[in-house]
């Protein structure tokens, strides 16, 4: 895969990670989409200021590239608290928490992304300074060794999670906020390409912001690594300008698919049909002949082709559609005459 279009950030390079870090929206009003969220969240933020209050612990789940760490930036500017970041596998034991927490000023948010990689010591840690404010510090060691309760201030917990079935249920519980963000539609990828282009200072059309949007898996990260790609192009090949046509160009020499699935979701579907005859297919069948870990498959990549019409999740397993053929350019067993 081209790595400037892996929705895994970590694999950004570090020019774009602070590309990101520019592009990302600060407040609610330049957050695009995800409108039930925002609506909700809003309203949260509002009555938690008023009450003077920490706001509730909040759960923000969906696939990658979708703005969840961007919203718990956002949360805390408009909640006018710090913020101190942290993440599942980084915390390996209480104690790394126990100095987070105790650091915490009143109404302060901790985001602790990819959550459901805590380990259960840490987890089980977690569930009485989520729920009660408190937390049990040891001192010294050997034989003196005692714990002591000490409270916290009151603090919100943010966690961010592509994994959200792997959360466990008594974690879950504890979060008052629960939101999963969905992929964005081509218009409202559009107007975040737009935005972007702006900032970067890049002169686009809607045409040519629509053309980058549609092929970004409904995922902004994708669009701005795209559009800073095609960006590269309209200076290189062409005027500075990004319009529908160097837009396509750039596309298709980065190997953009016209519908912007990445490598793994055509070798899910090629699989599919190629070796299973369109399915039915198990999801753990797949996962092996794809080689790639089955929560995955089913949490981050199924979703987008789901919702896009390429694969069906029925009883017995998991089938290509019609569009998957025809995206591929195959013929599906059984039916007649030619493709096109
Ligand atoms: N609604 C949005 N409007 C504008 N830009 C957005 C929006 N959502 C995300 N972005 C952009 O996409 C980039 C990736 O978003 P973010 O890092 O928040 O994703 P994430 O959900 O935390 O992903 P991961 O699961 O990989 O951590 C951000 O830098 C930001 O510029
Ligand atoms: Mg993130």
């Amino acid at each position: 895969m081209n790595e400037n279009l892996d929705p895994n950030k970590d694999r950004l390079n570090p020019t774009d990670k602070e590309i990101e870090k520019v592009l990302r929206p600060q407040e609610f009003e330049d957050f695009t989409g995800q409108d039930k969220i925002l609506e909700n969240l809003k309203i949260f933020v509002k009555a938690a200021r008023l009450r003077g209050e920490a706001l509730d612990h909040v759960l923000l789940h969906g696939p990658p590239g979708l703005g969840k760490t961007t919203l718990s930036h956002i949360i805390a500017n408009e909640m006018g608290v710090g913020i101190k970041i942290t993440s599942g596998p980084v915390l390996d034991k209480p104690g790394d928490l126990a100095g987070l927490l105790t650091n915490l000023d009143t109404g302060d948010i901790l985001f602790i992304d990819e959550i459901h990689r805590l380990s259960p010591l840490v987890e089980e840690y977690l569930y009485s300074a989520m729920e009660d404010f408190k937390i049990d510090i040891m001192l010294e060691t050997g034989p003196n060794a005692r714990s002591v309760q000490i409270s916290l201030n009151p603090f919100t917990l943010v966690g961010a999670t592509t994994r959200s079935g792997l959360l466990t249920s008594p974690l879950r519980a504890r979060f008052g906020i629960n939101s999963r963000l969905q992929y964005y539609d081509a218009k409202l990828l559009t107007s975040i390409v737009m935005r972007s282009a702006d900032i970067l200072k890049t002169p686009i059309t809607e045409e040519g912001a629509y053309e980058i949007a549609r092929r970004s898996r409904g995922t902004p990260r994708i669009a701005n690594a795209l559009l800073r790609r095609t960006r590269d192009f309209a200076q290189i090949k062409g005027n500075g300008k990004i319009e529908t046509e160097i837009a396509r160009y750039a596309l298709n020499a980065l190997n953009v698919d016209e519908h912007g699935l990445d490598e793994m979701d055509n070798k899910i579907l090629s699989t599919i049909i190629d070796k299973f005859k369109g399915g039915p297919v198990g999801l753990k069948t797949i996962a092996t002949a794809v080689g790639e870990d089955e929560g995955t498959i089913e949490e981050v990549y199924e979703p987008f082709l789901i919702q896009e019409g390429y694969l069906m999740r029925t009883a017995r397993g998991r089938e290509a559609t019609e569009a998957a053929y025809h995206h591929l350019g195959k013929l599906k067993s059984g039916s007649t005459g030619t493709l096109f």
